[in-house]
Parts: C-alpha cells; sequence; structure tokens
C-alpha cells in the first residue's frame, strides 16, 4: 500500500462536503491503493457541526482513511496537501445569479490563496467548487503567486455531466456511451454547453451526435438553455443548491487530474492562455485531456459564427467579474 496523501476539502461541514468526504476517502478519486489523510477546513462557529462529520468518517470504517484533521485554520489545513478542494463559500438562493455571490465570496478565495501560497505544496492541485468557480479559482492563484497558475482549476464537471446526461436521454443511449460534449467558458447561465463535437456509440457503432440527434434547433436552443439553468431548477425545487451531483462532478475532475482522462475530452476552467480567441488571465472552461497530472486544451476545433457569439459572451462575463473581483479584493 502506498503511503497516504494529504487532502484538503474546505466547507467541510456543509452539504457538498457531505457527499465528497465520502467519495474521497472510499477510494473513488486517487484510487482503490491511495490511503488519504484528510484536512477538514470550516470556520470556527462550525467546529461542533464537524466533529459530528468526523465521527461519521470514523463509523464508515473505511480502511483508506489514515486519519482526519478538524480545523478552523487555514494555514494548518493547507499544510502539505496534495489535492485541495475548495468547496467552503456560501451557496445562492433562488432568484440569485452566481455571481451574486461574489462579493461575499472572493475574500474567502484570497485569504485561502495567500495561505496556499504559504503553506502548501508547490505542486497541489486545486479545484474551486465555491460560487463564482471561475473568478474565485483566479483570485485564489493570484494570490498564490509562488504556486503555477496550471494549478489552479474551476469546476464545470457538473455541467459536462448534466450536459452528457441531456443528450444520453435524448438519444435514448447508457450516458457513459456519450463523450467528448464541451463546457465553455463560465460556470454561470452565459455557459455555452457544446454537442457539435461529441459523439456516441449506437448499436456498436460510433456517430457524431449532431447526426443522431438530427435536430439542430434542439442543440442550439433546448439543449443550451437547459444546462445553463440547471443549477437554477435544482435550487427551485430542493430549496437548496446541488450537492449530491456536485460532489460526484468534484470526484470526477480531480480523479480525471490525478489519473488522466484517457481517450475523453473533459472540460475544466483553466486559466486562459487566449486558445479560441478567448480573453487571456480568466479563468474560462476548455475541452483539455488530462494525462501524468498535466491538462492540455484540445486544440484546432473548428468554430461556428453561433459558438463564436457565445465564447465571446461568456468570455466577456468572465473579465467584467474579474475586474469586480480585483475591486473587491482592494480592501
Ligand atoms: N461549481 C459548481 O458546479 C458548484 C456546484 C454546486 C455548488 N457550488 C457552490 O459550492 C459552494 C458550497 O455549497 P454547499 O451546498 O456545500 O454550501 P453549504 O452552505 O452547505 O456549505 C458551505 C460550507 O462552507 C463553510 N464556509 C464558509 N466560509 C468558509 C471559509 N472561509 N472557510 C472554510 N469554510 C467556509 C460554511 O460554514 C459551510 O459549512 C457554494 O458557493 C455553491 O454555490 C458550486
Ligand atoms: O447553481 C448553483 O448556484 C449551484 C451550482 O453552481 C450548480 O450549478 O448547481
Amino acid at each position: 500500500m502506498a503511503e497516504p496523501i494529504k487532502v484538503v476539502v474546505t466547507g467541510a461541514a456543509g452539504q457538498i462536503a457531505y457527499s465528497l468526504l465520502y467519495q474521497i476517502a472510499s477510494g473513488a478519486v486517487f484510487g482503490p491503493n491511495q490511503p488519504v489523510y484528510l484536512h477538514l477546513l470550516d470556520i470556527a462557529p462550525m467546529m461542533g457541526v464537524l466533529e459530528g462529520v468526523v465521527m461519521e468518517l470514523a463509523d464508515c470504517a473505511l480502511p483508506l482513511l489514515a486519519g482526519v484533521l478538524p480545523t478552523a485554520k487555514p494555514e494548518e489545513a493547507f499544510k502539505d496537501v496534495v489535492a485541495a478542494f475548495l468547496v467552503g463559500a456560501m451557496p445562492r438562493k433562488e432568484g440569485m445569479e452566481r455571481k451574486d455571490l461574489l462579493a461575499a465570496n472572493v475574500r474567502i478565495f484570497k485569504e485561502q490563496g495567500q495561505a496556499l501560497d504559504k503553506v502548501a505544496r508547490k505542486d497541489v492541485k486545486v479545484l474551486v467548487v465555491g460560487n463564482p468557480a471561475n473568478t474565485n479559482a483566479l483570485i485564489c492563484s493570484k494570490y498564490a503567486p509562488s504556486i503555477p497558475k496550471e494549478n489552479f482549476t474551476a469546476m464545470t464537471r457538473l455541467d459536462q455531466n448534466r450536459a452528457q446526461s441531456q443528450l444520453a436521454a435524448k438519444i435514448g443511449v447508457p450516458v457513459q456511451n456519450v463523450k467528448n460534449v464541451i463546457i465553455w467558458g463560465n460556470h454561470s447561465s452565459t455557459q455555452f454547453p457544446d454537442a457539435s463535437n461529441a459523439v456516441v456509440t449506437v448499436g456498436g457503432a460510433q456517430k457524431p451526435v449532431p447526426a443522431a440527434i438530427n435536430d439542430d434547433a434542439y442543440l442550439k436552443s433546448t439543449f443550451v438553455t437547459t444546462v445553463q439553468k440547471r443549477g437554477a431548477a435544482v435550487i427551485a425545487a430542493r430549496k437548496m443548491s446541488s450537492a449530491l451531483s456536485a460532489a460526484k462532478a468534484a470526484s470526477d475532475h480531480m480523479r480525471d487530474w490525478f489519473l488522466g482522462s484517457g481517450d475523453r475530452w473533459v472540460s475544466m476552467g483553466v486559466v486562459s492562455d487566449g486558445s479560441y480567441g478567448t480573453p487571456r488571465d480568466v479563468v474560462f472552461s476548455f475541452p483539455v485531456t488530462t494525462a501524468n497530472g498535466k491538462w492540455k486544451i484540445v486544440q484546432g476545433l473548428t468554430i461556428t459564427d453561433f459558438a463564436r457569439q457565445m465564447l465571446d459572451a461568456t468570455g466577456k462575463e468572465l473579465a467584467e467579474e474579474k475586474q469586480e473581483a480585483l475591486d473587491v479584493c482592494k480592501d
């Protein structure tokens, strides 16, 4: 058995963490032979609740769980971790957009960036889940200049999973038969879920999703808006934001980053290098492949006029969010 690795989850007393911790501790993220030492960060008033979560983790009797450190101190939580799930932040309520959380949440990511910079390993892989996830990831990276910016990512995997599931249901195949759907841009209602390069296995043969669906209007309208608004639909139904599916997506994202994406593209918010004419230095979701712990943007895809408009709109929103976040962080 390998030596245990240290992994931190912030917002550890919250909803998403309640599903996520089990997945990490049971081997679903780092593999069935990798023990983990969990660092659990939440705010001081939540330490009582967190104690209950620690008890439940012990009661799961998980062979891969090497230890647990509950704490309210970021510098203790981030010490020597190889992976950081930054979940802790306020969730939106019905009627809000995710960017309405910016002023409240972005300061958390400034403070956590500073703490990561001081005590984390320089190869730590950071996944920001807390909303607005893309801009929070950018701010976190800016305040952790000693850690490469490639190590900071934002979660759009939930949007990818939603998109894949919608397409599979429409075509009538199991969800794993659909691959290479892309989420471009912001984890917000301007994101562009793009099925134009997706492929599906039907009856043992692979074919392009647009050919299998044969309904361009659906792919440009209903499909796009359903995925863009899925988070709001879950909030309207549950009166709380998605948690089970968010935790599953966070596991998928980190697993693929550590263990590789194989022959599938995955969508990740990463610091943009300007690929596909997107604004540089915002955290933009691209199709990537991952291998040996590194991600690489899939290049050479055709961008139609429709896609260009969608990419520009979400890029513009990210540039605006960035400016707003930098202003908030000045004080
Ligand atoms: N990117 C995505 O796809 C996605 C999906 C779902 C939810 N989210 C976001 O994830 C975040 C968490 O959602 P949730 O449902 O778990 O919320 P929650 O309110 O149930 O839990 C959040 C936890 O974070 C803690 N917290 C607050 N400030 C903190 C800080 N400074 N340090 C550490 N912990 C802190 C809170 O005390 C709470 O325990 C929200 O911002 C939500 O909008 C993102
Ligand atoms: O929509 C939200 O506010 C929560 C989360 O980002 C989601 O996509 O479900």
